[in-house]
C-alpha cells in the first residue's frame, strides 16, 4: 500500500511509537485488574486492600495518559514530516513534466492536491494507520489480559474478531467509489473559487460580481452532498460494526456469568474482564473501521502515480551548437480543437537570423511558437533543430536554448531580483545591464528599494509595457540562443518598443523570431525576413 512507502522511512520512531503504546496498554489492562480487585476488597469488606489496589490502578492509569499523549505528539510530528515527503515528491515529479501534460489539468488541480488530497491523506491515512497501530496493541494486549482469566474468552474473541474485521470488506467497492467521489469533488470546487476569483476584474467591469457567489455556492452544494453520501456509507458500515460488537460483547458476557455462575471466577475479575472484553472489541471495531479508512485513500495515490509515470520518453538532453531551425511540412490540431492549424508550413530559421511572424488572427502564429518551443509536441511534419528531429529531444533540454515570452508573462510575488533571477546566480552588475537594455533603468532608479522592490503577484503594480520589460529582461539573462517574441513590445510606445527591437537585432548571434500585429516599416526593413501565415 502506498502509505506505507512513507511509513518506511521513519521504521525507528514507529518502533518507539509502538514500545510507547504496548507499555501504555500494559498500565491500562492492569490497571482494570486492579479495579476489579479493589471490588473483590470492598464486596469482602477489607478497606485496606481496596484503597491499596485502588491507589496502584490511578497509578497505573497515569502512566497509562501520560504515554497517549506522549504518542499523540510524536505522531502529529511525524505526520507533518511524511506529508512534505509527499509534497516534495510531486514538486519533484513537476520538475521534468511536460507543457502538455502540466497543462492537460487546471492549476488548481494541483492546489487540490498539495492542500485537501494531502489533509486527507494526513487524516484518512497517516492518523488512520497510528489508531490502528494503538488498536492492534489494545486487542492483543486486552486479548491477553482476559486469557489470564480464562481461555475459553479466546474463542469468542476470535470468532468475533473475524466477523467484526471483515464486516466492511461487503462495503469495499463502494466506499472506494465514495471517497473518489469527495477527492475530485474538492478539486472541482477549488477549481471553481479560483476560477470565480481569477474572473475577478472582468465580473467587476460587467457588474456582475453576484457571479461569484453563485458559482461558489453551486459548487459547494456538490461538496456537501458528495459528503453527506459519503457520511451515510461510511455511517452504514460502522453501523454494521457496532450490531456485530454488541452481539460479542453479549457473548462474553454470557460467558462470564456461566464462570461466575460455575464458580471459576470471582465477581471483581467479572468486573474486569467485561471492561477488558469491551477494549478488545472497541479496538476491532477501529482496526476494521480506520482499515477501510485507509483503503479510501488509495485512489488520491493512484491518481498521483498514473500522473507522475506518464513522462515523455525523450532521450536527447543535449543540443548540437548549430541553431538552423529547418519545418517541413508542420500541420497541427489540437487535441481538443477540429481544424487543422499551419497547414502544411514549411519554412527555415537560420541560425542568427532576425524574422517576424505575421498573419490574421487564428492563422496559427502563436501555435507555431509553442511549437517551436517545444511545448505542444503532437504535430505532423518535421520540426528539426541543427539537423535534430524535435521529437527525439527532452522538451525541458530545448528551453536552454530557446526562451519563448508570450503575451502574459508571469510575474512572481516577489522582489524585481527574484523575478528577474528566478533563483540563478547573476551578479548586479548583469542585473543592472538588462534593465539599462530593456529600458526599465530610469524606472529602477525611482524604486526605494531598488533591486528588492516587492513586486505583487501577477505584476498588479505594474504597468503592461514594465510587465513585457521585465519578461524580457529575464528572458535575456538566460542568454537564449533562439528568443520567441509573442506581441513582447505590443504594450509600449512606439519610440520604445522601436529601441528594444533594435537592441534585440543588434544581438547578432540570437536568432530572433517575433509575432507582431503592428509590423512598422522601421523594424521591417532591418529584419532578414517577414513570416506571412
Ligand atoms: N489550447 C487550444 N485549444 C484548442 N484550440 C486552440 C488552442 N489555442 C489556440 N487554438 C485555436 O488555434 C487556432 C490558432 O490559434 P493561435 O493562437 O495560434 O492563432 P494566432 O495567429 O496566434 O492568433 P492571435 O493573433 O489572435 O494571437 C485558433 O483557431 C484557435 O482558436
Amino acid at each position: 500500500m502506498p502509505i506505507y512507502r512513507y511509513l518506511r522511512n521513519h521504521r525507528i520512531l514507529l518502533v518507539i511509537i509502538f514500545a510507547i503504546s504496548i507499555g501504555g496498554q500494559v498500565c491500562e489492562n492492569i490497571g482494570y485488574i486492579y479495579q476489579g480487585n479493589a471490588l473483590q476488597s470492598i464486596i469482602k469488606l477489607d478497606l485496606n486492600a481496596f484503597i491499596r489496589f485502588g491507589l496502584t490502578e490511578v497509578v497505573l492509569m497515569l502512566i497509562y495518559f501520560v504515554s497517549s499523549g506522549a504518542n499523540s505528539i510524536v505522531q502529529s510530528g511525524l505526520k507533518q514530516v511524511m506529508d512534505n515527503e509527499i509534497r516534495n515528491d510531486i514538486s519533484a515529479k513537476m520538475e521534468s513534466i511536460s507543457f502538455e501534460k502540466f497543462h492537460s489539468n487546471n492549476s488548481s488541480v494541483y492546489t487540490s492536491w498539495l492542500t485537501n488530497d494531502i489533509n486527507q491523506i494526513n487524516s484518512s491515512g497517516f492518523s488512520a494507520f497510528f489508531t490502528n497501530m494503538s488498536s492492534v496493541v489494545m486487542i492483543v494486549v486486552s486479548a491477553a489480559t482476559l486469557a489470564t482469566v480464562s481461555y475459553t474468552y479466546l474463542v469468542t474473541l476470535i470468532i468475533g474478531g473475524l466477523l467484526i474485521y471483515f464486516a466492511p470488506f461487503f462495503f469495499k467497492k463502494i466506499q472506494q467509489r465514495s471517497s473518489e467521489r469527495v477527492a475530485s469533488t474538492n478539486s472541482e470546487f477549488t477549481s471553481v473559487v479560483n476560477d470565480s476569483f481569477e474572473g475577478f476584474n472582468s465580473l467587476y467591469s460587467l457588474n456582475a460580481l453576484h457571479i461569484i457567489g453563485q458559482r461558489i455556492i453551486a459548487s459547494a452544494q456538490n461538496v456537501k452532498k458528495v459528503n453527506v453520501r459519503n457520511s451515510i456509507i461510511g455511517g452504514s458500515v460502522n453501523l454494521a460494526i457496532n450490531l456485530v460488537s454488541l452481539f460479542c460483547q453479549l457473548a462474553i458476557l454470557g460467558q462470564t456469568g456461566w464462570l461466575v455462575y460455575q464458580h471459576q471466577v470471582n465477581v471483581g475479575a467479572l468486573f474486569s474482564s467485561i471492561t477488558v472484553a469491551s477494549g478488545v472489541f472497541n479496538g476491532l471495531i477501529m482496526l476494521s473501521y480506520n482499515s477501510s479508512t485507509i483503503r479510501g485513500v488509495l485512489p488520491i495515490f493512484t491518481k498521483f502515480d498514473q500522473f507522475i509515470s506518464n513522462q515523455s520518453g525523450h532521450e536527447l538532453t543535449t543540443l548540437p551548437s548549430d541553431n538552423t531551425v529547418k519545418i517541413e511540412n508542420l500541420t497541427y490540431h489540437y487535441p481538443n480543437g477540429t481544424e487543422h492549424i499551419l497547414n502544411q508550413f514549411t519554412y527555415t530559421f537560420q541560425s542568427g537570423g532576425k524574422y517576424a511572424v505575421i498573419g490574421e488572427s487564428g492563422r496559427g502564429k502563436s501555435t507555431l511558437l509553442n511549437i517551436l518551443t517545444g511545448r505542444l509536441t503532437g504535430y505532423e511534419g518535421s520540426v528539426m533543430i541543427g539537423g535534430i528531429e524535435y521529437r527525439t529531444i527532452d522538451p525541458l533540454t530545448l528551453t536552454k536554448k530557446i526562451v519563448y515570452l508570450d503575451q502574459d508573462p508571469y510575474i512572481f510575488d516577489d522582489t524585481l531580483r527574484f523575478n528577474l533571477t528566478i533563483g540563478r546566480e547573476i551578479s548586479d552588475e548583469m542585473l543592472m545591464e538588462v534593465l539599462k537594455e530593456t529600458q526599465l533603468e530610469s524606472w529602477l532608479a525611482g524604486l526605494s528599494e531598488g533591486l528588492n522592490t516587492k513586486l505583487t503577484q501577477h505584476g498588479d503594480n505594474l504597468s503592461g509595457g514594465q510587465r513585457q520589460r521585465i519578461a524580457l529582461a529575464r528572458g535575456l539573462l538566460g542568454h537564449p540562443a533562439i528568443l520567441l517574441l509573442d506581441e513582447g513590445t505590443s504594450a509600449l510606445n512606439p519610440v520604445m518598443a522601436n529601441a528594444i527591437e533594435q537592441m534585440l537585432i543588434h544581438r547578432k548571434e540570437m536568432t530572433l523570431i517575433m509575432i507582431t500585429h503592428h509590423l512598422r516599416p522601421e523594424l521591417a526593413e532591418t529584419l532578414d525576413d517577414v513570416v506571412a501565415l
